[in-house]
């Protein structure tokens, strides 16, 4: 089997935290050593100097494919689930990791996620409270090649652990679930 780097990207509210658990938790029930970095969770660790800015977003990603590099070094998988809005910094993630970057879109429209408002962040961008706000006034730059893409709005949780899990095993980086007698 072969090491991965799962990248799930998308605009706020797309869904990345809640699959990013849920694949979490299909994963390693097949045995397998794996990491999920989110990307509130790694803002307030790593990253809990950097703010929103163009530069600081990219040094954000740099930490995280830096994190992860070292785990996949030592035989760990990881999940990331984070905005990543630049299509610069998802690249050189690409390049870092090489083999086992699979990048994950999850393509849903703004309006749908501005609707969900789960941490009620768009309405305070939208009141001109949060400044630089993906989707409202900073810029996502959608992936033109994702190796999957999932429409969150139309797929739901379950079926899209299984399309993910389906290209998993398609691209060998899993093998089937062993039976349990
Ligand atoms: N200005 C601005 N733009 C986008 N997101 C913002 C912003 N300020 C705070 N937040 C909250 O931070 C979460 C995104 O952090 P990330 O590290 O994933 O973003 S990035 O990849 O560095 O762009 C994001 O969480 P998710 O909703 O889970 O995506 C937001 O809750
Ligand atoms: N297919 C789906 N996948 C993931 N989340 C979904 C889906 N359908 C609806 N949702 C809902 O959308 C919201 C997404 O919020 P969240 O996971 O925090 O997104 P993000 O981490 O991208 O900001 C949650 O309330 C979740 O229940």
């Amino acid at each position: 089997m072969r090491n991965f780097y799962l990248l799930i990207t998308g605009l706020p509210c797309s869904g990345k935290t809640t699959l990013g658990k849920r694949l979490y938790e299909a994963l390693v029930q097949r045995d397998i050593s794996l990491e999920l970095l989110d990307g509130d969770k790694v803002r307030e660790s790593i990253s809990k100097d950097l703010d929103f800015s163009r530069p600081a977003r990219i040094e954000n990603s740099v930490r995280v494919v830096n994190r992860a590099r070292d785990l996949m070094d030592k035989g760990t998988a990881c999940i990331l689930s984070m905005v990543a809005p630049y299509s610069e910094a998802r690249l050189r993630a690409r390049k870092i990791i090489g083999e086992g970057f699979v990048e994950i879109y999850f393509d849903v429209l703004l309006e749908t996620c501005e609707k969900r408002d789960v941490k009620g962040m768009y309405k305070r961008a939208r009141n001109g409270e949060i400044k630089n706000f993906t989707g409202i006034d900073d810029i996502y730059e959608e992936p033109l090649n994702p190796d999957i893409r999932i429409r969150t709005d139309i797929l739901g949780i379950d079926e899209s652990i299984v399309k993910i899990e389906r290209f998993l095993l398609e691209n060998f980086f899993i093998a089937e679930a062993k039976l349990k007698i």
